[in-house]
């Protein structure tokens, strides 16, 4: 079955590193896998042709895929649009939503070679590989009512951090089945001391533990979960959290494998169905560079190789691709350091290319 896959390179660096993503689509293709790339406009670039961040026709073709792969969006230009649906961020957080992303999968991976690329020590962070899984449609990113109005003479902004038992159950066990295929240590992270959200959230947890009786189930505050994870990242394997600390914490977690510009996601609804995109922003302070790495969008092909399209020894052979490149010296500015060589996004992209073909 030919499968479908859409392209949404998005605005700042998303289409310089959609380029690189698109060249290895093509690469996939010569070497026999059956897909048909089609292209769409979402975020800042598709607000300023069409006057939305997520037109009817994006969704539409989104709907119709059987993986979306999404650069970045956003930017300083639509910062200032007052109607905040109109923002490039509700076009991503639409797609979210619309498809019923829930589960949202961040791996923080330290490639050997850039050991030294981590602000930790090298001691710290060698071999580490801890997966975070986000809640990624709930949450106060989605809770109702929300908004900034005027009360007693003064404006208030205010948003809602709702999460129901389903929803907890079905990220909950997202998050025990991929311990139980890993190291079987699950920790949950939460605000149980605060915030009764989270209460509830950990109390649906233990009552799931019984049914994964291999995994080993614990629980700790965000706080001192951030603190942990620039402390001794490598006590973790699985984490589970909702949407805001997951956002939050995987930003943190990115840095300790060299740059964010190495980590990919996917983010998968009930029917497999996924989207695929780089852990960070559009980088509008190095955008129309080409100087970003490219590395954790390509990472995102082989994520969506992997969970959306059963294609395992191609998701493979991308993840060696980029290994054998950092085993040659390559890096783009980000990930420097001395005794390597600097190289531009589309060189990078040639690189990963060449070593996809020698594969
Ligand atoms: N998934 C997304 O589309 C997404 C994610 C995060 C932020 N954003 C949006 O991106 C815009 C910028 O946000 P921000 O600055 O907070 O975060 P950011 O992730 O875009 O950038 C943070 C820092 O990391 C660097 N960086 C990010 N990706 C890089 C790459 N591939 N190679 C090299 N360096 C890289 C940037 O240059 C910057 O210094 C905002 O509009 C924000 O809303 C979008
Ligand atoms: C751009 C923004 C809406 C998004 C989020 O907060 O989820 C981003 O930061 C991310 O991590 O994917
Ligand atoms: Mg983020």
């Amino acid at each position: 079955m030919t499968h479908k896959v859409l392209l949404l390179p998005g605005d700042g660096i998303g289409p310089e590193i959609a380029a690189q993503a698109a060249r290895l689509l093509k690469a996939c293709q010569e070497a026999g896998l059956d897909i048909e790339v089609e292209e769409g406009l979402v975020g800042g670039s598709a607000y300023d042709v069409h006057g939305e961040p997520l037109p009817t026709e994006t969704l539409e073709k989104a709907k119709a895929a059987s993986a979306i792969l999404l650069g970045a969006v956003g930017g300083p230009k639509w910062d200032k649009l007052e109607d905040l649906s109109k923002r490039p961020e509700k076009g991503l957080l639409g797609l979210r939503k619309n498809l019923g992303l829930f589960g949202n999968l961040r791996p923080a991976m330290l490639y050997p070679q850039l050991a030294s690329a981590s602000s930790l020590k090298p001691e710290l962070v060698a071999g580490l590989d801890i997966m975070i899984v986000r809640e990624l449609t709930g949450g106060i990113y989605f809770g109702q009512p929300r908004g900034i109005e005027e009360r007693n003479g003064e404006r208030v902004g205010f948003n809602t951090y709702i999460y129901s038992e389903s929803e907890i159950e079905r990220i909950g066990r997202v998050a025990f089945e991929m311990a139980q295929k890993r190291s079987k240590k699950l920790c949950s992270v939460d605000k149980a001391n605060v915030l009764e959200v989270t209460i509830l959230w950990r109390e649906v947890m233990e009552r799931l533990a019984p049914e994964y009786p291999d995994v080993e189930l614990s629980h700790m505050y965000v706080d001192n979960a951030a603190m942990q994870l620039v402390r001794a990242p490598k006590q973790f394997d699985v984490v589970v959290t909702g949407n805001m600390f997951g956002d939050i914490l995987s930003d943190a977690a990115a840095m300790l494998t060299g740059s964010i510009g190495m980590l990919p996601s996917a983010s998968l609804n009930e029917s497999g169905q996924g989207m695929y995109e780089p852990c960070h922003g559009s980088a509008p302070d190095i955008a129309g560079q080409n100087i970003a790495n490219p590395l954790a969008m390509m990472l995102s092909v082989a994520m969506m190789l992997r969970y959306s399209l059963n294609e395992t020894a191609m998701a493979e052979r991308i993840e060696a691709a980029v290994g054998s490149v950092l085993d040659d010296g390559l890096r783009t500015a980000d990930i420097a350091s001395e005794g390597t060589r600097r190289v531009s996004t589309a060189e990078m992209g040639d690189a990963v290319l060449a070593a996809f073909a020698n594969y």
